[in-house]
């Protein structure tokens, strides 16, 4: 990977506070929509805990904010381990979004007839099927990273990772549960694509990453925009 930006934060509450108050600028600075893909995992729990918050949910437009995801666990929309779930309860069911401005991924049915419905979700969104660089399909793509260096949904050694047609796909083969991704070229269709990472039991696989080993999915990860590093200090890479 060449030079990606990169923020390093002495604890997670100032990683935190930063990604915030950078993201309330980002939106309002923004003219229309505005189409905020999240993650998952436990590492943006407490930033969307803190969007939720009264101080800085009230800065924030939310009619104009369309929330996506970049991957799901193919679990009811009610289980403890799903993405949008948690999102829900740390931050969307506290702030005035429109319910019709929430894409969550559908976790019924076949995962592949899910993963496909989510991209006509997508397509339908962003007005075409084709991804142009000039137009990405999000304004801001929040992303996490695994311990393994996944991102997403995109793990090592995944056949999912060769994937450039698709915007979205099914994950079978992870356990314990199947999975929906965004494969890279959505991940990559982005203004920003911003990865928060934290806690020392990354730092070894970053290290890696920032390395530009691409036997790590992280690493592979490229934006049509900027790709930034939101970094606490045990996590970041060592020199
Ligand atoms: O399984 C997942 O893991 C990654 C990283 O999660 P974390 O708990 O280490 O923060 C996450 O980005 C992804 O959305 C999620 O489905």
């Amino acid at each position: 990977m060449a030079s990606p930006a990169t923020k390093i934060f002495d604890d997670r509450r100032q990683m935190v506070d930063a990604c915030a108050a950078w993201l309330v600028d980002r939106i309002a600075q923004t003219e229309g929509r505005f189409a905020l893909a999240l993650s998952g995992g436990s590492t943006p729990k407490p930033l969307y805990a803190l969007l939720a918050t009264p101080d800085i949910s009230r800065r924030i437009p939310w009619d104009r904010v369309h929330v996506f995801w970049g991957d799901e666990r193919f679990v009811p929309a009610d289980h403890p381990d799903n993405n949008a779930r948690m999102a829900r309860e740390t931050m969307l069911s506290h702030v005035p979004i429109p319910p019709a401005n929430i894409h969550a991924m559908p976790t019924d049915g076949e995962p592949e007839a899910a993963a496909a419905a989510y991209q006509r979700t997508l397509q339908d969104y962003y007005g075409a099927s084709a991804l142009d660089p000039a137009r990405p399909l999000f304004d801001v793509n929040l992303l996490g990273m695994g311990d393994d260096g996944h991102t997403a949904s995109l793990f090592p050694g995944a056949t999912q990772l060769d994937e450039t047609a698709a915007w979205v796909v099914a994950v079978r083969d992870q356990k314990p549960e199947t999975r929906i991704t965004l494969t890279y070229p959505a991940l990559a269709s982005a203004r920003t694509v911003l990865f928060m990472v934290e806690g020392a039991a990354k730092q070894p696989a970053l290290t890696r990453v920032f390395a530009g080993d691409r036997a790590l999915p992280a690493a592979r990860v490229h934006a049509d925009g900027d790709l930034v590093w939101y970094l606490d200090r045990s996590a970041a890479p060592a020199a």
